[in-house]
Order: structure tokens, then sequence, then C-alpha cells
């Protein structure tokens, strides 16, 4: 750099010419002026000194407390060029830049950073010093509120009990105005009676009405007074700190909910609702607001109820009702089931009245319109069931009466199976129903349907009185059914009608020229011999029984049989028990309706009637159902539906309670037995009847140990869904006379799922009983294969005590479970350690055979003990 003057030096450095030139002088750079050039050994002396002076800035605060920078961003030449020696100007622009210690730095003799971080921590201790103000403000707030709401709830109650004070004086001022009301009529009237009696003339005649009307007024006015007086006390209460909140005042339980009356509305919709308007009756011009009682409903409460629906009786929020269960410890969603006890206690607990409905209440009120009592009755045909032990001939009599009198007796005498057909007899049909069997007699019994007339015994005279045959007599007469006795197999050989009758008679079913009222009738099912007689017989019984039906009424009747038939969908074979059913009648039948679209008779002719006893193929319900259920003809769909639908909830409800229980159960057994076998079975079945039938065989072949548990049953043929219940719930599908479709058969083989096809019922309980024998867990045995004598005792140091032995019976083998016996009595049991012929370790020592027997943990065999050997054997167990 060229020399340049203090002037233009402290320009650059930012400083006055007249301290540089003292520094100059201070650094030791004596005789500059301003204008004087530096060369460029002053300009290091200077630079050394203000090093130095800087280097002592602490001691001396008045030496410069920080160097600054600027930052060099412009340089501009600017450039003269007049006359000889052309000279250049230089202008730079520069930033400032704080390097040097700040006031506060040197003030605390902190670094930078060392402060920077004071500062944040300072900062930071200030935050939480402000946050737990805020928080310490904002919990006095919350307290005074808590308070506030308190003393809230406080005043409610003074108000409402204000209230509640001031309606029971308002109406015992009513009743006091009632009281003086009716004395002032008495008195009236009184008075009037002895005017009649004294007839004093009377220049103008007061009207009659007057005497009656001033007590009237004179007894509005205490009634006012109370009611001004409970307006009174109702504000005072309501200035304690009641700001009117009807709603939470109304959702208090215990009080019911309190309905403040109102100012009448002009475009109230309905009138009434839920808020009444009192207004005095005295002139029509006070109408005050006063509080009227809490409503109390009387609330319909069914078996079952959602809690939804119940709140919605109450008149109130869902949510009150759970809140109330949850109060009673019960833990409740919206849509869930509640039984009728915890309802009432719902109920009860939210001040309202309980009204206990039973769901038959409310079905027969359902079926109140439905049901047709009156009538005409006429005289109808038998329904005859046809029962007796397995082989006895049923199957085989009702083939021969249908092949010989319906074919015979109709054109073109084809007939379909229907479940139930019609045979004339004489002048009258008797009807047979075609579901041969005792299943199927209870399980419409157990749905409350008696659709039989007369029961029609089949006893083979060959074999005599069996196991269902008596149970057939049980259930006849616990119908309290007629029943006649059809001595079968008569052809044979063997047949003994007399035993028959015999073993009967011990059952009391004595035959009529034995003194008794049952009609016996020798028969031979399969020759058709007897078989006019016993039709003759049934007509003679029908006629004893005086059947009639009224038949002007709509019908009423009783589902034989229901299936999905994959063309036409739900049908079912209805007997109709009364009136007539006709096409396009609506239809409920149980959980099912619908209107008739079809009708046939058991011959598939179109029908557009039936009558009673006469059994018919309906096509329109909306599903199949469970054989033995009722049928109505409903007067509309509405109706139908109404009451089907009722009969689904109810069965939904009841459902959902059973999977609950069937969980806990569950759960329990699982915690009490731990391993209690389940086969799991999916039963489909053609009809209604062997799906019943099936259902309770198989569940009745569980033990304790083994049980069978139907996962899922249904009539029709097995498809997908099946067969991905059966596989999510390993369970074996049963077939009963129905098959898998295409695809359900692909996914069976996909899934490995067990299918199995039966047609024969007894074959169905034969397998699955024996499948459950190998779920039983198998018996064990012990089998003793061999004896050894110890006649010696050795000491090995390896081995411990060993056995010299003589093997006397089978064999000893390694592995096998030991004892030790000393005159035969038992005093160890254990293992073998070591069995070695001489030298060497064998698996085996046959009889006959020496060997030395090491016996594990156990040294004290001794000379003269005996080692027996034995093995545990699984053995199977059967049910
Ligand atoms: N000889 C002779 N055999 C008969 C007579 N009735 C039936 N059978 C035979 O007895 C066997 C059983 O007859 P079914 O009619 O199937 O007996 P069921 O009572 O219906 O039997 P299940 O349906 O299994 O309960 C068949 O082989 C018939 O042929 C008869 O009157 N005489």
């Amino acid at each position: 750099m060229a020399d340049i003057t203090v002037q233009h030096l402290a320009k650059v450095v930012g400083t006055s010419a007249e301290k540089l030139v003292e520094q100059l002088k201070d650094a030791g750079v004596k005789g500059k002026t301003i204008t004087s050039t530096l060369s460029e050994d002053d300009k290091v002396k200077l630079l050394t000194y203000l090093r130095e002076s800087h280097g002592k800035a602490k001691k001396d605060i008045s030496a410069p407390k920080k160097m600054t920078l600027k930052r060099k961003t412009t340089v501009t030449e600017l450039k003269q060029a007049k006359g000889r020696g052309a000279s250049s100007v230089s202008i730079e622009v520069r930033k400032k830049k704080t390097l040097g210690r700040s006031a506060e730095e040197i003030a605390t003799g902190l670094s930078s950073d060392e402060l920077e971080e004071a500062k944040r921590a300072a900062q930071a201790h200030q935050d939480l010093v402000q946050e737990q103000g805020a928080a310490r403000e904002k919990e006095q707030e919350r307290a005074s509120k808590k308070q506030e709401a308190l003393d809230k709830i406080e005043a409610e109650k003074q108000a409402k009990l204000a209230e509640e004070k001031a309606i029971l004086e308002a109406e015992q001022a009513k009743e006091a105005a009632k009281k003086a009301a009716a004395e002032a009529e008495e008195a009236a009237k009184r008075a009037e009676l002895e005017a009649k009696q004294k007839p004093e003339p009377q220049p103008e005649p007061e009207p009659k009405s007057e005497p009656v009307e001033e007590p009237k007024i004179k007894i509005a006015s205490p009634e006012i007074m109370a009611r001004v007086k409970a307006e009174a006390d109702a504000k005072k209460a309501k200035e304690l700190g009641r700001k009117t909140d009807k709603k939470k005042a109304g959702s208090k339980f215990g009080g019911g909910i309190l309905h403040v009356d109102k100012k009448p509305r002009r475009n109230k919709k309905k009138g009434g609702g839920k808020t009444r308007d009192i207004r005095l009756e005295s002139d029509g011009k006070h109408g005050f607001e006063v509080p009227t009682k809490s409503i109390v409903y009387s609330v319909e409460i069914p078996e079952s109820i959602i809690v939804s629906d119940l709140a919605q009786r109450m008149n109130v929020k869902a949510g009150e009702v759970i809140k109330t269960l949850m109060g009673l410890g019960t833990m409740a969603t919206i849509n869930q089931p509640l039984d009728q006890e915890t309802a009432v206690i719902v109920v009860e607990e939210m001040g309202h009245k309980v009204v206990l409905r039973s769901d038959e209440d409310i079905q027969a009120e359902l079926l109140a319109d439905v049901i047709e009592k009156d009538g005409k009755e006429e005289p109808r045909g038998p329904v005859v069931t046809i029962m007796g032990h397995v082989d006895h001939g049923k199957t085989s009599l009702l083939d021969y009466i249908r092949e010989s009198r319906v074919a015979a007796g109709e054109s073109g005498g084809i007939t379909q199976h229907i479940g139930a057909y019609r045979v004339k007899q004489g002048d009258s049909m008797v009807t047979f129903i075609d579901t041969p069997g005792h299943a199927a007699f209870t399980a419409m019994r157990a749905r409350g349907a008696q659709i039989t007339d007369l029961v029609i015994l089949v006893v083979a005279a060959d074999d005599g009185v069996m196991p269902q045959t008596k149970e057939a007599v049980e259930h006849a007469r616990a119908a309290g059914v007629p029943m006649i006795v059809a001595v079968n197999k008569m052809d044979k050989e063997g047949a003994q009608p007399d035993r028959v009758r015999n073993e009967l008679s011990q059952l009391e079913v004595t035959p009529e020229d034995w003194g008794g009222d049952t009609q016996f009738v020798n028969i031979s099912a399969l020759k058709g011999d007897g078989v006019d007689e016993l039709l003759e017989a049934i007509a003679l019984q029908a006629e004893l029984l005086e059947l009639s039906a009224p038949v002007d009424v709509a019908a009423t009747g009783v589902v034989i049989e229901s299936r999905l038939d994959k063309g036409r969908g739900p049908v079912a074979t209805i007997l109709v028990q009364k009136g007539t059913l006709n096409m396009g009648d609506y239809l409920v039948a149980g959980e099912a309706h619908g209107r008739v679209k079809a009708m046939f008779d058991e011959h598939a002719k179109a029908v557009k009637s039936a009558t009673p006893a006469v059994p018919v193929e309906v096509l329109g319900l909306s599903s199949a159902t469970e054989a033995g259920v009722e049928v109505y003809a409903a007067p509309s769909e509405r109706k139908a539906r109404e009451i089907a639908e009722f009969r689904q909830n109810k069965s939904k409800q009841a459902r959902q309670a059973k999977q609950q229980a069937a969980k806990l159960e569950q759960a329990f057994s699982q915690m009490e037995d731990g391993d209690s076998a389940t086969l799991n079975v999916l039963l489909k079945t053609d009809v209604h009847g062997s799906l019943e039938a099936l259902k309770s065989s198989l569940t009745n072949l569980s033990t304790d140990e083994v049980k069978v548990s139907i996962v899922a049953a249904g009539v029709g043929g097995i498809n997908e869904s099946d067969v991905n219940l059966a596989a999510a719930s390993d369970a074996l599908i049963i077939g009963f006379n129905t098959r898998a479709d295409a695809s359900a058969r692909r996914m069976i083989e996909n899934r490995g799922v067990s299918v199995r096809y039966y047609s024969i019922i007894y074959d169905v309980i034969d397998d699955v009983r024996d499948a459950l024998s190998g779920l039983l867990a198998p018996d064990i045995k012990e089998q003793i294969v061999g004896i050894a004598n110890v006649r010696d005792i050795f000491k090995s140091p390896k081995l411990g005590a060993i056995a010299g032995c003589m093997v006397t019976e089978g064999y000893v083998k390694r592995d096998l479970p030991i004892r030790v016996l000393r005159d035969n009595v038992v005093i160890y049991e254990g293992q073998l350690e070591s069995l070695r012929r001489f030298k060497d370790d064998v698996q085996e020592v046959k009889s006959g055979m020496e060997c030395g027997i090491g016996v594990k943990n156990y040294n004290d065999v001794q000379d003269g003990d005996q080692i027996e050997v034995f093995e545990r054997i699984e053995v199977k167990r059967k049910l």
C-alpha cells in the first residue's frame, strides 16, 4: 500500500484524525499532524500499540470495548485523468459487524455462548413461572366454577322444593275451594228448597244461579292467592341462584321430568304434547306460569327391550338410560337388549310407573284382529298321524293307503310328497299326516299345535311292544288323542296278535273285545289285508269325535312342512284347521309373512281355496318356517308384516341372549374342565321335520366328556356360506337328503372340510356316536410284560446297585416302567436305568435268560425281590 496521510487513515478506520494523532503519539510516532504521511513503520507501530492497548481492555474501561470491522462490499475507483500524474480515488463501502464483546459480556464476564445460555435459562424460568401462575389461575377458576355449580344445584333443589310446596299448597287451596263450592251449592239448594217450601211472594225473583255463582268467585280468590304464593316462592327460589335450566332440572332422576308450563303456542302442531297450559278458571285474565307436577309415565315393558326403545317410552334421551344403567353398575350400549327385570329397575329408578307386558300378551293383542272367533261350525274329516316302533311298518302302511286309495281315486294318480294327503272313506275324507314318527309329532306339539285328531299305532305282530311303541302311547295320551292300534305284519308266520294285545293292555291300551275302549285292527301293510277295516275304524272313531270347524271365516292352520325350493322359493305345506284359505290371502306363519301366490293339493293340482282339514302346498311366504308353526290369514299386509316382525325381533333378541349365555357357558366350561371335547356339526336337511328330529337326537348324544355342538342347522342344499362356516368352526357337515352345490363342492375340496351325506336318520346317529367315541379320552390299561427274579446284587462304582436277575416270564425291555416287589408287595415303582447281558448294554432280554438290571434312583434292591416290567396301553372307549 502506498503511503497514506493521517487524515486518510483516520477516515479509513472510522475515527477522528485528532484522535489518531494522539494515538500515534502514544504509539511513539511523534511529530505527526493531520496532514502528515505515515510510513509502513509508523503504521506497524500504531497497530502494535492498538493491539496492546486492546489487550488491556478489561482493566481499562476507556479502551475500545469492541472492534468493529466493515465488510467491504463495493469498490469504486474514481479516476482523475487531468494533468500529469493522474491519480485514482478508491471508494469502498463496508458493512458493520460487531465481533467484539458486548457490554453485557464484559459486565458479566461470560462468553457470548454462556450469556446466550443464561438468557435462555432465564427465559425458560420466566415462562415456567408464568405457566404456573396461569395454571394456578385456572385451578382457582375451576374451583370457583365448581362451587358455583354446587351452589346452583343447591339453589335448584331449593327451588324445586319450593315449587313442590307451592303446588301442594295450590292443590290444597283448590281442594278447599272445591269443598267450599260444594258446600255453597248445597246451601243454595237448601235455600231454594226452603224457598219452595215457603212460597212467599217476592217482587222480583232473583236468578236461581246467583247464590251458586257467588261462592265460586269467593273461593276463586284463595286459589289465586295460593298460586300467586307458589309463583312468588318459585321466584324467590330462583333468586337464590337458580338460572332456569329446565332441561337439567328435568333430567334429575327420582324427581321425574319437570315440565314447566308455557304460554299457549299458536303454531303447535299437536295440542298438548309434553306441556300443559294451566290457566286460572276465575276470569281468564290471569294466566300464571305455574310449574306442573313431574310427569310420571306408565312405561310398558316387554320381556326384552332395547335401550333406545326404553328411553323413547320414558321420553328421555338414550344417554339418560345408559347413565342410569351405569349408576346401577351395568355398562350398556344404545342398541343393547335389556331383560325385563333390568328394564323395570331402570324405569323405577327414573321415577316412572312400570307396566309389565309379556310377549304372549303383545302377540295376543296383535293377533286379536286376525283371529276370527265366530263362524258357523260345519263337520270336517279327521286328521290322522301314524306312529310306532322302527320297522314296524309305518311307511309301508302310508304307502299302501296312498297308492291304493289316492291313486285309484284320482285321475292320473300322480301324487307328490307334500307332507299330508287325503283319502276318501265313505262320505268323508281322511287326512293323513305323511311324516311318520314321534319327532314330528312332538315338535308340533311342543309348539302348541294339536293337529292330529287320531293316532294310528302300528305294532308288528311278530315283534310286539317295543320302546318306541311305549313312547308313542305316552305321546298320544299326553296329547289326549284317541288311538287305533294297527297290528301289522299279520301275513308273517311268527305273527302273534294276541301277544300285542296283551302287552298293550299292560300299558292300559285295552282292546274293545277285551272290555276296553281301543279299536284293534289286524292288517298287513305289505299285502293290504285289513287296511279297509282300518280305514273304516278311523271313520267310525271320527264320527264319535263329531269333528267340526267354522268354514266362512279367515283361515288359521299349521305348517306341516316347509322348505326352500330352488325354483319356487319358500314352499310350505299348510293344514287348514279353521276357515277357508283363499288365493291372494295375506298370511303370517311364525316369523314369515306373505301372500298366497299359488296353492296346490297333493296331486300338484292348483286349487283356489282350502277348507278345514285340507292340506295344501302354498307359495308366497317370505321364508321357510319350522314345522308346527301356526298360520293366520291376516286382514292386511301391514298386519301380517307387523306380527312377523314382532316375532323376528323376539327371536333375534332371544338368539342374542342365548349367544351371550353360550359364550359365557363356553368360557366357564373351558375354565372348569379345560378339555371337554366337542364335535361341531353343521346340519342341512331336506325338510324341517327331519331337521328337528336330527338336531335333538344328535345333541342328546352329548355326555359330560364329549359334546355335540350344532353350529348351524337349516333346510336346503349345502352352499358356500355353509362350507365357510363349517371351515371356520371346524365343523363336520351333515347333509340329510341334501347335497352341496357345485361351488360349495369346490370349496369343500379346497378347504378340506368333512362332509357326509345320509338318507337314514339312524345312520347319522350311529356315525356321530362313533365320531364322539373317537373323541373320548381312551382308557389306560396296564399290562405286565415280564418278570425277573433277583438272584444277586453287585455294586458297580458307576451304576450303583445292579441286580443280577433271571427273566422268568415274558421279557424285560429297557424303556418300559418297572415295579420292585418284595414278598409280592410293591415297594418301588420307577424306570430301568441299565439293562445288560454280561458286559453289553441290551434293549431286551427274554424269558429264561440272565441279565443285570440297574434301577433308576433306587439302590435297595435285594436278593429274592422280583422286578415286574409292565406297559401302559390305551384302550379306546365307546359311547
Ligand atoms: N311281511 C311284512 N313285512 C312288512 C309289512 N309291513 C312292513 N313290512 C316290512 O318291514 C320293513 C319295515 O317297514 P317300514 O314301513 O319301512 O317300517 P317303518 O316303521 O316305516 O320304519 P322306519 O321308517 O324305519 O321307522 C320293510 O322291509 C317292510 O317291507 C307287512 O305287513 N308284512
